[in-house]
């Protein structure tokens, strides 16, 4: 059965995160719900990453409350959640062993594990991780180890990952970041293939730098910035005045098919 439409996935309130002798954000709010899809932009350093790892329940919040999948993780042991909230990052990737066929990292996924002895994978395991590699083109790939995969591939392979076991909350941090304009091209279309086949109901929240890699589904923004920060529909929130104001720098946003083009502009 279908979760109900008003279902809060993540319910973030007066968020705050310190790290080190680092304030990295503070007074943060969000509520992504069923079938919503978040974008997360600003300048480099703002803490998007460190956000990307409090809503993926890899780090807690400082201060401010946060409910993740509706369980306040105040009360709750983090790591129990992590196997439910797919998660995409770079860090991940270095954690896995380059030895590993692609099939077993995209399978491991639903268990957020890392290596292949510690899980025992059935029939519907490999059937499921199967599919996601074919939604990510990669459908003849799935005994090619780690290291053998080019870096766009091995990205298309860890979105996969992220999507194993149909996770009602999926965390891409950066999933674009290091690929060429066609292996961008070709990552955006995986990821809106699998929110199209398999993932309807979820919901999603995409770190990303450039507002063209965005996939054209996103319906809402949290754009974070030294002078503030907004959040709203991502056809309020993204747009050539408020990253202006957010990267404190005149940048100018095109719609182009659908898409957003963000480009800074020089001045002088
Ligand atoms: N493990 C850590 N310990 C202490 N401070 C950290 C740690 N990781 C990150 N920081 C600090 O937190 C701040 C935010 O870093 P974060 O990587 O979350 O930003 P970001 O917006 O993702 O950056 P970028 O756009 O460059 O990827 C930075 O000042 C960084 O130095």
């Amino acid at each position: 059965m279908n979760a109900p439409t008003d279902t809060a996935l993540i319910r973030m309130e007066n968020a705050q995160l310190v790290r080190g002798e680092t304030t990295v954000f503070s007074g943060l709010r969000a509520t992504v719900h069923t079938s919503q899809r978040l974008a997360i932009l600003g300048p480099n350093g703002i803490g998007k990453t460190s956000l990307a790892m409090v809503l993926a329940g890899r780090l807690r919040l400082s201060r401010g409350t946060l409910e993740l999948l509706g369980i306040d993780v105040r009360n709750t042991d983090i790591r129990a959640l992590r196997p439910k909230i797919g998660y995409f990052s770079d860090e991940l990737i270095t954690r896995l062993s380059p030895d590993m066929t692609a099939l077993e990292v995209v399978a491991l996924g639903k268990f957020s594990g890392l290596r292949s002895e510690w899980f025992k994978l059935d029939d519907d395991d490999h059937a499921e991780a199967n599919h996601l590699l074919t939604l990510v083109g990669l459908a003849n790939f799935g005994r090619r180890t780690l290291d053998s995969l080019s870096t766009g591939q091995r990205q298309r392979v860890m979105l996969a990952r992220a999507f194993s076991g149909t996770p009602r909350l999926t965390v891409l941090d950066e999933p674009t970041s290091h690929l060429d304009l066609v292996a961008r091209e070709q990552m955006i279309e995986a990821l809106e293939r699998i929110l199209d086949e398999h993932h309807q109901d979820g919901a999603l929240v995409m770190v990303a730098h450039h507002l063209e890699d965005l996939p054209p589904s996103i319906t809402h923004a949290l754009l974070m910035s030294e002078s503030g920060q907004w959040y709203g529909s991502s056809d309020d929130v993204l747009t050539s005045e408020t990253l202006t104001q957010a990267f404190d720098h005149p940048i100018e946003v095109h719609n182009l098919a659908g898409r957003r083009i963000a480009t800074a502009l020089r001045t002088n």
